[in-house]
């Protein structure tokens, strides 16, 4: 659907490239997350794939169009097929929700009675039937987000190109508006590429996702693959922001007065879930057919495409061998287990 090759983005003046040679496929009909921290290059990225800015070198190719060898005319109608979200909206002061929706189809010379058609059905879509004549000054962040979604998908656009549309949200907001992206995507089978600094956003939305550090895609998959088993530092450390790596002091401080208080020795276990493990009652299996104590002492286990994600840090006690067949069960139904250093 989309297709980015070789793109690179140096800026006049700059030293560096901004973009460093991005190759990337969008397939048709799927959410493809872009996640990368502050100057990653996530705003450069974003720029080039709707030829805001021309990159240096590369292409960018839309349903096998190559747009950067477009004439002005036919990218201006090309851009049309690309909806844009912004993070903070960009809604017209002047105009109300109603008004701000027909703008774009205004623009490309819609009749004024398909536009009241198209825009209070979009307006039905995103939730905001009762608020058409409001103006934007007069409705809450996340509402104005679902008008920027509205006015996007205006155009009938092929790909809805999501830039930070969250990040001015509160985390129950987020939600919902993620929502709503997930809901048109599978309703109409919309393209979505979804530029974010947040795991979380990729968590909830995402089926594919790529990391961009420094201006290269340091690595790509679906969204269990790379959560799963991310392969660069920088992955793991965004993925820290989901499920900290680290137990935390206070923790770590209970684990050693629990182990002091109890004679028999004990090991601290670091369970992680990665969506691949079996469907098995594991814990109660450890304890039933292995014999051995178990206490969560810490955890965070979460769903990814209906599957669990997560950690849980457990103290296990119990006679050495059950303990090691207890671990090899384990790992032999998918659970990665680690020794967690705690002294
Ligand atoms: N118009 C510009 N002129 C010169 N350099 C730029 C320009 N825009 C971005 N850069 C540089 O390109 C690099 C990538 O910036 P970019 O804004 O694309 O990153 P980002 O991931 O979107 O960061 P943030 O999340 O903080 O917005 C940075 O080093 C930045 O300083």
């Amino acid at each position: 659907m989309i297709e980015l090759r070789g793109i690179r983005q140096r800026y006049p003046g700059a030293a560096e490239d901004a973009l460093r040679g991005i190759d990337l496929a969008v397939r048709p009909g799927e959410v493809f997350g872009i996640i990368g921290r502050s100057g990653a290059g996530k705003s450069s990225l974003v720029r080039t794939i709707n030829l805001l800015s021309r990159p240096s070198a590369g292409q960018v190719l839309l349903g096998g169009e190559d747009l950067t060898a477009l004439p002005a005319a036919r990218l201006r109608d090309a851009r049309r097929r690309i909806g844009l979200v912004f993070q903070h909206f960009n809604l017209l002061s002047s105009r109300t929700v109603h008004g701000n929706v027909a703008l774009p189809l205004e623009l490309a010379g819609v009749a004024p009675r398909e536009i009241a058609g198209r825009v209070d059905s979009l307006l039905e879509l995103v939730g905001l039937a009762e608020l058409r004549d409001r103006y934007p000054a007069q409705i809450s962040g996340g509402q104005k987000q679902r008008v920027g979604i509205a006015r996007a998908l205006a155009n009938r656009p092929q790909v809805l190109l999501s830039d930070e549309a969250t990040s001015a949200l509160d985390p129950e907001t987020t939600r919902s508006i993620l929502a709503l992206l997930r809901q048109i995507n599978r309703e109409f089978g919309l393209t979505i590429v979804l530029i974010t600094h947040q795991m979380q956003v990729i968590k909830q939305v995402a089926d594919r996702v790529a990391v961009l550090d420094a201006g290269q895609l340091v690595e790509q998959g679906t969204v269990l693959e790379v959560f799963g088993h991310p392969q660069h530092a920088v992955s793991r450390s965004l993925l820290d922001d989901l499920v900290p790596q680290q137990l935390p002091d206070s923790v770590l401080a209970r684990i050693r007065y629990l182990m002091a208080c109890n004679v028999q020795p004990a090991r601290l276990l670091r369970l992680a879930f990665t969506g691949e493990e079996s469907d098995r009652p594991l814990l109660s299996e450890l304890v039933r057919r292995f014999g051995i104590d178990l206490n969560i002492v810490h955890g965070q286990v979460d769903e990814i495409q209906g599957r669990p994600f997560g950690s849980l840090a457990v103290l296990v006690r119990g006679a050495a061998g059950s303990l090691a067949a207890a671990v090899q069960h384990l790992q032999s139904n998918g659970v990665r287990v680690q020794e967690v250093p705690h002294g």
